[in-house]
């Protein structure tokens, strides 16, 4: 269990990038989303103790994780939404690295690294130096590095970022498997990422929290008030969720406690909970 108590970052150019952020986030995977600068990697470095926040608490299972950075280390495994690599280097002599900086004893590393370069299907090319790996191998390298050490908090800033749709499922797969028995905090703008692989998640908006519920309980409050449209409708009629195209043609997802006219009911996505929190600007949602 990770729990968040009144956190605030202000950055020195006086930017309030976190403002009172609580959450309350149970162990598998989890989802973190918001826009851009909502203050999603903010959280993701003051949580991986990267940065200190201006006040607030952060507590993971028994860690004081602001008064008790190294311990915190110990048991975490992260990985930045971009990471530079020596040139040079081989995939698997850049493992060794890290999990030397990571304090992995002779023996760990020998058992680990196999292991990892197994799960994250990179055996293959472990003698090749990662700066020229593709984008795919290298998000898998970077998850293979964030788990040397076998952490019980994993942080994954956009990991799919940029992937093709073959290696963002394979990323899927990989992920899925490593979040049993860990909290893995998952932050990215694809919304359908948090739908098909988290229990939870939290939403962002402006440095608050303005959602952040189990998958179910999030949706719940839109069941029988979604529908879809090509035609745009009068704003008596229905809240315009958002505008997306099908094959050229307009698409309309609308929020209406009444079917709007030409309007067809469809199941409620975590998409349309994301836009419902966005058009409300964070204000409670009267759904
Ligand atoms: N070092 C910094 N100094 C000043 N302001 C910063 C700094 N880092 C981030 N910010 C600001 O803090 C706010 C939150 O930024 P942050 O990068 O945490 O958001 P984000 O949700 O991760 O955004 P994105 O999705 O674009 O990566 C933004 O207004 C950003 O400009």
């Amino acid at each position: 269990m990770l729990t968040i108590q009144n956190l605030t970052k202000r950055y020195s150019d006086g930017t309030f990038a976190l403002q009172g952020v609580d959450l309350t986030l149970p162990s598998g995977m989890i989802g973190l989303l918001g826009p851009n600068g909502a203050g999603k990697s903010t959280l993701m470095r003051t949580l991986a103790a990267l940065q200190t926040p201006s006040s607030g608490s952060i507590q993971f299972q028994h860690i004081d994780v602001l008064a008790e950075p190294d311990k915190l280390r110990r048991v975490l495994g992260y990985l930045p939404q971009s990471f530079g690599v020596y040139r040079n280097m081989s995939c698997i002599a850049l493992l060794e690295h890290i999990a030397i900086l990571k304090g992995l004893s002779r023996a760990a590393c020998k058992t680990q690294i196999p292991e990892l370069l197994a799960l994250t299907n990179l055996t293959a090319v472990a003698h090749r130096q990662v700066a020229n790996f593709s984008g795919g191998m290298r998000q898998r390298f970077g998850i293979a590095q964030a788990l040397l050490g076998d952490p019980q908090l994993l942080i994954l800033d956009e990991p799919t970022a940029g992937l093709d749709p073959e290696e963002r499922e394979r990323l899927h797969d990989l992920l899925v498997t490593v979040s049993a028995q860990k909290l893995v905090l998952l932050s990215t703008h694809i919304v359908e990422d948090v739908e098909h692989l988290c229990h939870h998640a939290a939403l962002l908006l402006s440095g608050k929290v303005v959602a952040s519920d189990a998958m179910p309980a999030l949706l719940a409050p839109l069941h029988n008030k979604i529908w879809q449209s090509t035609e745009k409708p009068q704003p008596s009629a229905a809240v315009v969720l958002n505008k997306s195209y099908h094959f050229g043609q307009p698409c309309y997802r609308l929020f209406a406690d009444t079917p709007p006219p030409t309007a067809t009911a469809v199941k409620p996505t975590l998409q349309d909970r994301y836009f419902l929190a966005l058009q409300h600007g964070g204000t409670d949602v009267d759904m």
